[in-house]
């Protein structure tokens, strides 16, 4: 590719192009062109394909002066080139080779944001481009707007020139006058482009402040008085515990847990009452920032956890059990696996309120219990590994079964962290025999540092029956363009297909606010959220259903094992608002684990779950199992006779 040049240029401002997007960069006609994929597919992929429109470059060709229009330079760097049988795939070109070339100002330059790759068209040759991150695919896609600019820029010159010598006076005047406008349009456009520079110099310095911060010797991060704020505890907070937590690289991360982050929220009077500080300078965050390796054991104090721990976050997911009743009670399999669906979607609607804190780590070998008779089902839950950490759940119902173990990768882009699940979560329905099985989709933590934090999840989500391939669903989780409109944020869409591949059932929506089904017999929306109970801010977002998983009725307590999550202190502390003291006891809680785990390798044992076993599914993947003594130890002789781990 013979793109010359280093520099943005006004010419290539992102005024010109990329801040408008929405109203430059249209859907193409062609785009089919670089497809391959099967005809089901092609809406979708059309839809994520735009065509760099040219009105813009017309427009500023026709009277730009050519004494301050500056070549733009070579882009350096290397972008994925697509090749075909028989290396099939992404291929990095070889440097300093020239591979081809083609004159941008002529080619058609479609561009796909969701997959970061770029198109070039120019008739006889076509090259189909990658660029390995989001980051670059912009800059590529700024300079190659600028030289198509500039080529274009130089035609119209060269056009302009043709039209002076030929003396037409009142047309050069009036080319005079348009230069003047687009010169100054052109100033403007520059402003905007050292903004957005500098707001993400800004950004980026805020974050590694943030950082910094976290590294301050104790007696200067105390010297700071003053109310404190949810960042104040952070930035205060030191510890290099046992927990799991950022995934700090930009490569997906060993560990699968969420490290203890930080936040910017500056609103602490909501969710939590008081705050702490405890120091233990033990770990430079900074140094593990830059190697990309050890954030992960860097701990989070209890101001910025909920008072919730990931094993009840998956029964969280039961919320909308009653899709699965429902689903159980339909004989068509196709509307059977709309509801399959809809349950799917169902657990990820609380992320609309629940960006502010994170849920407590559990402890190796900490167990949760969930009895639901209201809705017909029951849970457990247990923590079955810690390195990575690993939890899981099995719930039973007349109507279902349900689990999942969750563990996940983290890929943390620098404002904001990607949290991508390898589990697989598993439902079967009795009455027809049939065992779904669906992956999850990433959810990503946009301005993690910040207090403009909100989660968003995308990609997509296939529904199998192991039982029956009668039929599959696909659901899309659509990524929200990059500077488009508000309009398709948490948008759904479904679509049940059949052996053959046509589509039975489409359903969509949006995944806070509700999905509808029209292919039903009578279209009818198949699922919305509950609405939030009063005061829901005060109380961490949580919904009813969240609130009511920490209660601890008096008849309940004697039948609890005492690793049940109910019983754990800290948590308990922070439900009722003793916030320094769940930090103490959460302390205390870590290294307790850190010296059982000293003296299980010193014997050279290792853990073993009490509860769930580790297994193989259909396709070889490692999954946890419940191993079915739960409910029968509780029964019978009690957990109150039996000898128990002591975590807390
Ligand atoms: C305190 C600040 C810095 C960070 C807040 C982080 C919160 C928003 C993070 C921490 C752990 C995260 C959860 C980790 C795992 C999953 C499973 C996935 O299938 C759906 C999203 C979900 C449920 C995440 C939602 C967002 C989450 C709750």
């Amino acid at each position: 590719m013979d793109l010359s040049g280093s520099s943005l240029n006004r010419s290539q401002s992102l005024a010109s192009g990329l801040e408008k997007t929405s109203h430059t960069w249209n859907k193409p006609a062609h785009s089919q062109s670089s497809s391959t994929l099967s005809s089901r597919h092609s809406r979708q992929i059309i839809k994520d394909w735009e065509v760099i429109d040219d009105l813009q470059v017309e427009m500023q060709g026709a009277g730009d002066d050519p004494q301050d229009r500056t070549a733009p330079g070579i882009c350096e760097g290397y972008l994925l080139k697509r090749r075909k049988w028989p290396l099939k795939g992404w291929h990095k070109v070889a440097r300093g080779r020239v591979q081809g070339s083609l004159d941008v100002s002529l080619a058609v330059i479609s561009i796909n944001k969701k997959s970061n790759r770029i198109d070039l068209d120019a008739g006889d040759i076509l090259y189909h481009m990658k660029a390995k991150s989001h980051e670059l695919f912009y800059i590529w896609v700024t300079k190659l707007q600028a030289h198509r600019l500039y080529k274009k820029n130089e035609a119209a010159h060269v056009h302009s020139s043709f039209l002076h010598t030929l003396s037409l006076p009142t047309a050069a005047e009036q080319a005079q006058r348009n230069g003047d406008l687009i010169s100054h349009l052109d100033s403007l456009a520059h402003f905007i482009l050292c903004l957005f520079y500098l707001y993400l110099v800004a950004d980026f310095l805020c974050s590694f402040l943030f950082l910094f911060l976290r590294c301050q010797p104790e007696a200067v991060r105390r010297s700071s008085q003053g109310p404190p704020s949810v960042a104040d505890s952070a930035a205060e907070y030191f510890d290099a515990s046992d927990d799991i937590l950022w995934g700090s690289s930009s490569e997906v991360s060993d560990e699968s847990g969420l490290s203890d982050g930080s936040t910017t929220n500056s609103e602490p009077e909501e969710g939590h009452s008081g705050y702490t500080s405890i120091s233990d300078q033990s770990l430079n965050p900074l140094v593990c920032f830059f190697t990309g390796k050890d954030l992960a054991r860097v701990s989070m104090p209890a101001v910025l956890n909920e008072p919730i721990n990931l094993l009840q976050r998956l029964c969280e997911e039961l919320e909308y059990s009653e899709l699965l009743d429902t689903a159980n009670n339909t004989s068509d399999p196709y509307q059977r696996m709309v509801y399959i669906a809809a349950f799917a979607i169902s657990g990820y609607s609380t992320a609309t309120f629940r960006n502010r804190y994170k849920p407590v780590n559990p402890i190796l070998g900490e167990t949760y219990e969930c009895i639901r008779e209201d809705r017909g089902f029951r849970l457990i839950s247990e923590q079955v590994c810690h390195h990575p950490p690993i939890s899981a759940c099995h719930a039973d119902s007349e109507n279902f079964s349900f689990w999942q173990d969750q563990r996940w990768k983290n890929k943390f882009w620098g404002k904001s962290l990607e949290i991508l699940p390898t589990g697989m979560v598993n439902v079967t329905l009795p009455r027809y025999g049939d065992h779904y099985e669906w992956n999850k989709v990433v959810t990503c933590i946009h301005n993690v540092f910040s207090q403009q934090r909100y989660l968003e999840h995308y990609g997509e989500v296939i529904i199998k029956n192991l039982k029956s391939n009668i039929c599959t669903c696909k659901i899309t989780f659509v990524k929200s363009r990059y500077w488009g409109s508000e309009t398709n944020k948490n948008e759904v869409q479904g679509v049940v297909l059949d052996q053959s591949g046509s589509a039975i059932h489409r359903f969509g929506g949006l995944w806070h606010e509700g999905i509808f089904c029209d292919t039903l017999p009578t279209p009818k929306c198949i699922w919305k959220p509950n609405p939030q109970p009063k005061d829901y801010l005060l109380y961490y977002g949580f919904s009813s259903f969240a609130m009511e998983l920490n209660e601890l009725p008096s008849d309940l307590k004697p039948l609890l094992p005492p690793t049940d999550t109910r019983l754990r202190p800290d948590q308990r502390m922070l439900e009722d608002g003793r916030v320094d003291e769940a930090d103490i006891k959460k302390d205390k809680i870590e290294e307790m684990q850190r010296e059982r785990r000293k003296e299980l390798a010193k014997r050279g044992e290792e853990h073993v779950p009490r509860f769930f076993k580790r297994s193989k599914d259909s396709s070889g993947r490692d999954v946890w199992l419940t191993n079915g003594t739960y409910w029968k130890l509780r029964e019978n002789p009690g957990f109150a006779n039996l000898e128990n781990l002591t975590l807390w």
